[in-house]
């Protein structure tokens, strides 16, 4: 049994990236562990409260959030933290070495009905300059920076896959010894794929070469792409991902015209980057559709991107038809 720190000190993580991420982790058991109960932890439903980005919280949403705030601004390696639930930078220790920006809870809507949702974390260094860790201009580094990047998927066990800029490793939590333990290494994702996931109900709202992508996927083997294609949404990226690094597949958020000023629904700093880091260092290519999301260049810590990740081979194939 090889257990997380054991792979943390054999790929020469430093010893306050391992604190930052242990920490990290004790959260994450803990809202695993209030997952688990449910309705018995009365902490399902929704809170009275918007996020920064008039979407309501769900409970859970904000208890998953002041659980790793708490550990987090109290971590002597972490200056400061951005959250998907905070409307600002919160500061840490000064002399702290570490950003660590975070979706505590990824897949919301999925809480309720007791599917599977997850958190998605992403680490950078501080600069070394006097600017406090509250100061959000800290943090407007693109994905390139990310010293580290996991996401804790809460299913049926509880998985986190994580890299430290090493390869993919999965590590699933033993509840008997309350820890991650290593159980598959060096994940790669197939670079060819049948499977895609989107949002079909947005289908009105997407630029036209998203439309023409998605109607050859549904032409199958007799249309322009050969064919014959499988459809999954879980409604929660962490899941969409995970399963992408399993089997493989092509998993998009594209930009719509709902909110034409809103490029797409994720979140390029808790989403977009982490997610960018697993899946480029799986093999996979993760892209806006038309850039590397992780060369895109932040503007503000809440900001949004269009997301088209997974297998190689399928996201090229998908992005040449948003090239006009
Ligand atoms: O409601 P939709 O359009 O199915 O969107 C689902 C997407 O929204 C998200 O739930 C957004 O994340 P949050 O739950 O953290 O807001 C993604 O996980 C998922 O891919
Ligand atoms: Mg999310
Ligand atoms: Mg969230």
């Amino acid at each position: 049994m090889i257990r997380l720190h054991e792979i943390l000190k054999r790929d020469g993580v430093n010893s306050e990236l391992k604190q930052v991420i242990s920490h990290i982790m004790i959260a994450c058991k803990e809202i695993s562990h209030k997952l688990g109960q449910g309705d018995l932890a009365g902490i399902l439903g929704s809170s009275v409260t918007e996020n920064v980005q008039g979407e309501t919280q769900k409970l859970l949403d904000v208890v998953s959030n002041d659980l790793l705030k708490k550990i987090l601004v109290e971590d002597n390696c972490v200056k400061g933290i951005a959250s998907e639930e905070e409307d600002y930078t919160v500061a840490g220790t000064e002399s702290g070495k570490y950003l660590v920006l975070f979706d505590p809870l990824d897949g919301s809507s999925n809480i309720d009905v007791n599917l599977s949702v997850g958190t998605i974390f992403s680490i950078l260094e501080a600069p070394d300059d006097s600017r406090q860790g509250d100061d959000q201009t800290i943090y407007l580094q693109n994905g390139r920076k990310q010293v580290a990047a996991g996401y804790v998927l809460y299913g049926p066990s509880a998985i986190l896959v994580l890299t430290t800029g090493k390869g993919v490793n999965f590590f699933t939590l033993d509840r008997h010894i309350g820890e991650f333990v290593l159980t598959r290494e060096q994940v790669k994702i197939p670079a060819d794929t049948k499977e895609f996931a989107i949002n079909m109900s947005n289908q009105r709202f997407w630029e036209d070469g998203m439309k023409s992508y998605i109607n050859d996927c549904l032409a199958g083997e007799t249309g322009p792409l050969a064919k014959r294609y499988n459809m999954r949404w879980v409604a929660s990226m962490v899941a969409e991902v995970h399963r992408i690094l399993v089997r493989g597949g092509i998993f998009m958020y594209p930009w719509d015209n709902r909110e034409p000023n809103k490029p797409g629904k994720l979140r390029l700093m808790y989403e977009g980057n982490p997610m960018s880091m697993i899946v480029e260092q799986a093999g996979g290519l993760s892209t806006t559709g038309r850039e590397h999301i992780m060369d895109v260049t932040p503007e503000g810590i809440h900001q949004r991107c269009p997301v088209m990740l997974g297998s190689k081979n399928e996201v090229e194939k998908a992005m040449g038809y948003l090239k006009d």
